[in-house]
C-alpha cells in the first residue's frame, strides 16, 4: 500500500506552492515535457539527465548499506532514465549492474545515446533481460525497475513479462522510477496484466492517478515525488479536475485565530450520535470536535451515555434525546449537524434521523448508520439538504448508490451522485477522496493503517462538522477535516506505531497537527 508521502525538491527547482497540486494524465505529462523543453531552451536528453540526477541525488540521500544497485532497462525512455542513472551511480563508485533487452536494442533516441554512454564504460556489467534466471544477487543490492514508465499502452508479454514474474519473486527492494512496469498510469490496469510489485516509487514532478486507487496502487509502495523542474506555467494552464491535497492547500484553506473573539465565533457544533453499546462513537465523535476548534459543542445522545460523554467529554453539552437509542431530538438553534456514529438502526431512531435530514435547510454532515438509514430506500436521498457533506466507507457507498466493478468506476459514479443531490461525497480509504458537486475530486495524501480500526471514522465526522461550524465552506471543512484527521493519524503512529495507536490517539494529536500549520 501506499504510505506516507514526501516530496523531494531540489534547492534548485522551487516550485509555486499553489500549482503543485493538479493531477495530470499521461499525455498532458508528455507535453509538459515538451513544453518544458521549450521554455528552458533544453533538449530532452538534458531533462533525462536532469530527472537521472535528482533520483540519484534522492537514492543516494536515503539509502544505506546498498552493495549494489541492479538496473533494469527497457526501451523507452524509462529505459533511458536508467541508464543514465547507472552511470550516475557507476560515477559516484556504486556497484552497478544493468539489465536490458539485447536481442532487441530498438531503443527511443534518448535511451539509445544512455545506453551507449553505459556501454562504453567498462566497469559497468551489461547483462540481457534473461540472465535474470541465473543470477545470484548480493544481499543488500537494490533492484531499480526501468523497464516501463508511463508509455505502456499495452500489456507486457513475452521475455518481459516472464522477467518482472522473476524479480517478483526476488527477495530484495525493488524501487520503481516513476511508475511501476506494467502500470497504466490513468486508469484500471486489467487483473490480467503483470506487473512490478515495488517497495517504493520514485516518481518524476506528478502524481498519477493510479497511485491513489488500491487496485493500482499497492503495487507502488511508498511513493516519493521528485521535483525536476517542469515548467510550472504548464502546470499552471493545463485543464483537470482532479487535484492533490497538499500542504499548500491547505495553508491556503486554514483560518488561524484571531484574537478578539469569543466562543460564538466559532460555531455550535452539534453531534447526533451514539446507542447502548455504541457511546464510544458519540465521545470520539464529540472529543474529535472540541479538539478541532468548535466554540460551543453539544452530544445528542440517549441517556444510557451522559454518564460517559460528561466524564470523557466535559466541555461538551449534553442533549438527552432517548432512553438506550436515539427517539427525539430537541437541538440548539443555529447548530451545525454531524449525524451518524454509533446510532444504531432502530425504528425509531431511523424515523427521527429521517425527520431530522428531510427538514433541515443547512448543510449538514452525516455519516455512518444515518448513511445506512438513507440506503434503505433511494427516494430518501433527496432529502439530503443541499452542500452537504457525507462519508460513506466503500460498503457504505455501496449501500447508497450501488456496487462498482473497481475504485475507478467507484470514483466515477460518486461524480455523478455528487452533481446530481449537490452535496459532497467523502469517499474514505488509504486515499481518502473529496468529490464536489462539480465533479472536481480532491486525493488525500495524509494518514496511515494504523487508522483502519473501528472509531477513526468517528473522529473524522466530529472534525469535519466542527470546521463546518467555524465557518468554513462545505468543501474546505470536507478537504480540511479529511486532511487533518490523517495527518494527525501519522503523527499518533510516529509516537505509538501503526498497530498501536488507537483512534483516541489520533484525536490528541490533532494538537500537533495545529501546532505544525501555525504561520
Ligand atoms: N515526465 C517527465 O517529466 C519525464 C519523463 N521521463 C521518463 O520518460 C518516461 C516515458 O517515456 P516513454 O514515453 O518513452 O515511455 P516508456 O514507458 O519508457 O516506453 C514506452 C515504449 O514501450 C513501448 N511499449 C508500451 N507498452 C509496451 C508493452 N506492454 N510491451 C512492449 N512495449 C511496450 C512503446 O512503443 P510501441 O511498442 O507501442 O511502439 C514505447 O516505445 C517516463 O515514465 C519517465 O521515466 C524522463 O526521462 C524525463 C522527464
Ligand atoms: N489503510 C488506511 N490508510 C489511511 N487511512 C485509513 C486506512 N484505513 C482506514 N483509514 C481511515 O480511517 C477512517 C475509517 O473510517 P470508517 O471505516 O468509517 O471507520 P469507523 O466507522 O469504524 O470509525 C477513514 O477516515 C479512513 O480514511
Ligand atoms: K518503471
Amino acid at each position: 500500500m501506499c504510505e506516507i508521502v514526501e516530496i523531494y525538491f531540489l534547492p534548485k527547482f522551487v516550485l509555486n506552492p499553489f500549482i503543485f497540486m493538479k493531477l495530470l494524465n499521461a499525455n498532458q505529462i508528455k507535453s509538459a515535457d515538451k513544453f518544458t523543453l521549450e521554455e528552458q531552451k533544453i533538449s530532452s536528453l538534458q531533462l533525462m539527465e536532469r530527472a537521472a540526477e535528482t533520483a540519484v541525488e534522492y537514492l543516494i540521500s536515503k539509502i544505506r548499506n546498498t552493495q549494489k544497485f541492479c538496473i533494469f532497462c527497457g526501451k523507452g525512455n524509462n529505459g533511458g532514465d536508467g541508464f543514465a542513472i547507472a552511470r550516475l551511480l557507476y560515477q559516484k563508485s556504486y556497484d552497478v549492474e544493468v539489465f536490458t533487452d539485447l536481442s532487441n536494442i530498438n531503443f527511443s533516441d534518448e535511451a539509445k545515446t544512455n545506453f551507449q554512454k553505459v556501454k562504453s564504460i567498462s566497469g559497468i556489467d551489461l547483462n540481457d533481460f534473461s540472465e535474470v534466471e541465473n543470477m545470484r544477487f548480493k544481499a543488500n543490492s537494490i533492484i531499480l525497475d526501468c523497464i516501463f514508465g508511463i508509455g505502456l499502452n499495452r500489456k507486457i508479454e513475452g521475455k518481459i513479462e516472464r522477467l518482472i514474474q522473476v524479480l517478483n519473486t526476488i527477495n530484495l527492494k525493488k524501487i520503481s522510477i516513476d511508475i511501476p512496469s506494467g502500470l497504466l498510469s490513468d486508469g484500471f490496469t486489467p487483473n490480467d496484466f503483470t506487473v512490478l510489485k515495488a517497495d517504493e516509487t520514485l516518481s518524476f514532478q506528478f502524481w498519477k492517478k493510479a497511485f491513489f486507487y488500491p487496485e493500482t496502487g499497492r503495487f507502488c509502495g511508498k511513493i516519493q515525488i521528485l521535483n525536476i523542474g517542469i515548467s510550472e506555467n504548464f502546470i499552471a494552464s493545463s485543464e483537470s479536475t482532479e487535484y492533490i491535497i497538499d500542504e499548500h492547500l491547505i495553508k491556503n484553506i486554514y483560518q488561524p485565530r484571531e484574537d478578539f473573539v469569543n466562543k460564538g465565533t466559532f460555531g455550535k457544533t452539534v453531534m447526533i450520535a451514539g446507542s447502548y453499546g455504541k457511546i464510544g462513537a458519540a465521545v470520539l465523535a464529540t472529543k474529535a470536535a472540541l479538539k478541532s476548534g468548535s466554540g460551543l459543542t453539544f452530544c445528542a445522545a440517549p441517556k444510557c451515555g451522559y454518564n460517559v460523554l460528561q466524564n470523557s467529554a466535559p466541555e461538551a453539552m449534553f442533549i438527552e434525546s432517548g432512553e438506550n437509542f436515539i427517539e427525539f431530538l430537541d437541538l440548539p438553534e443555529d447548530g451545525v449537524l454531524g449525524i451518524g456514529p454509533g446510532l444504531g438502526t432502530e425504528a425509531d431512531t431511523e424515523k427521527v434521523v429521517l425527520n431530522l435530514i428531510k427538514n433541515q435547510k443547512m448543510p449538514m454532515v452525516i455519516d455512518a448508520d444515518a448513511l445506512n438509514i438513507l440506503s434503505k430506500n433511494k427516494d430518501f436521498l433527496k432529502y439530503i439538504p443541499t452542500n452537504s457533506i457525507i462519508t460513506p466507507h466503500p460498503k457504505e457507498f455501496e449501500r447508497l448508490f450501488g456496487a462498482s466493478k473497481n475504485a475507478f468506476e467507484r470514483t466515477e459514479l460518486a461524480k455523478r451522485k455528487a452533481k446530481e443531490l449537490n452535496i459532497f461525497i467523502v469517499l474514505k480509504g488509504h486515499h481518502t477522496q473529496i468529490i464536489s458537486p462539480e465533479k472536481e475530486v480532491f486525493y488525500n495524501i495524509t494518514g496511515n493503517s494504523g487508522m483502519a480500526k473501528g472509531g477513526s471514522g468517528d473522529a473524522l465526522t466530529g472534525i469535519i462538522t466542527s470546521f463546518l461550524s467555524q465557518n468554513y465552506s462545505p468543501k474546505n471543512a470536507a478537504i480540511f477535516g479529511v486532511w487533518l484527521h490523517g495527518k494527525a493519524g501519522d503523527f499518533a503512529a510516529e509516537k505509538y506505531s501503526k498497530e498501536s495507536i488507537l483512534p483516541s490517539d489520533l484525536i490528541e494529536n490533532i494538537a500537533e497537527v495545529f501546532k505544525d500549520l501555525q504561520p
